[in-house]
């Protein structure tokens, strides 16, 4: 394998690219490529219900998805919302509620049966959060999950986080901080690291894409594998913004600008890999 110097390892210098798309070609049967949704795939927007993925995204999901040893996309998002925008594409499994759930290639989604006694609490938190919050702050109910965004309303950032964190130590939950968000999960060990972790085991190499601080988890789990397994590739990408972009990228083999630039990157990378 050429040496790629990857990660943090001191010097850190940057990744070449084509370097690591011609050697994950020699290995794609034992590929996976993971994406985060928001900010990643789909570019940020006021409204958590109208987000669209970037021009040339899906197409080159598509076209990588034969290719590859499995494409998993791994969201926050519930795998419902993830099924309308990916639900068209063969061999795309989909990882819902930062592993609350998951549905494999179009199948049923399946629930982590330790979360499912917090689906009343959570429905009554939404509720309260509708009343309570002021109004510019925007309450997203997830079944399993409650997100509390002030993209739109920024001035009510203190109110919402401390009335967050004053609800998840009342009711015993766990907090994920997030872009322009707080979101307020049962406290179940799930996370991103966690579904890497396991997903990667067999696996030959990895890339993970990411915009947004759960996702450090994730390139923490490529890092433990190719620590374990120095013939394992691990490519950790972030996708640059001006919330935790600094923060990503740190912890990032290399940073691609904008979900619209990561649609160009993955098509350059169709053309290694197929
Ligand atoms: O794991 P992800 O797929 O990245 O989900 C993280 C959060 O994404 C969404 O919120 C973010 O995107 C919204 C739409 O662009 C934006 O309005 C918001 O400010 C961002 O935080 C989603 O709505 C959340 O539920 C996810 O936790």
């Amino acid at each position: 394998m050429p040496p790629l110097n990857l990660g943090n390892q001191p010097p850190k210098t940057p990744l070449n690219a084509d370097q690591a798309w011609q050697t994950t070609a020699d290995r794609a049967a034992e590929t996976i490529l993971f994406f985060d949704f928001d900010g990643t795939l789909a570019p940020v927007a006021d409204d958590p219900t109208q987000v669209q993925a970037a021009p040339k995204v899906l197409a080159a999901i598509e076209t990588l998805a034969p290719v590859v040893q499995r494409i998993a996309i791994v969201s926050a998002r519930p795998v419902e919302f993830l099924r309308e925008h990916f639900g068209g594409l063969t061999g795309v499994d989909l990882y819902g509620l930062y592993g609350l759930e998951h549905s494999h290639s179009g199948g049923e989604t399946v629930t982590e049966p330790a979360a499912l006694p917090w689906v009343p609490t959570m429905a009554e938190l939404a509720d309260l959060a509708r009343a309570e919050l002021p109004s510019g702050a925007l309450v997203e109910y997830k079944r399993l999950s409650v997100a509390l965004h002030w993209r739109t309303a920024p001035q009510l950032a203190a109110t919402v986080e401390e009335w967050g964190r004053a609800q998840a130590e009342r009711l015993g939950l766990r907090l994920q901080v997030g872009r322009m968000v707080l979101e307020i999960k049962p406290p179940v060990d799930r996370d991103k690291g966690m579904v890497i972790g396991e997903l990667v085991q067999g696996a030959g190499g990895a890339w993970y894409f990411g915009d947004d601080v759960s996702d450090i988890k994730a390139f923490a789990a490529l890092r433990a594998r190719t620590a374990d397994d120095p013939d394992f590739l691990g490519v950790c990408v972030a996708v640059a913004n001006p919330e935790t972009g600094a923060e990503v990228a740190e912890a990032a083999d290399l940073t691609i600008d904008s979900p619209a630039a990561l649609g160009d990157f993955l098509t350059q990378a169709t053309h290694h890999l197929t």
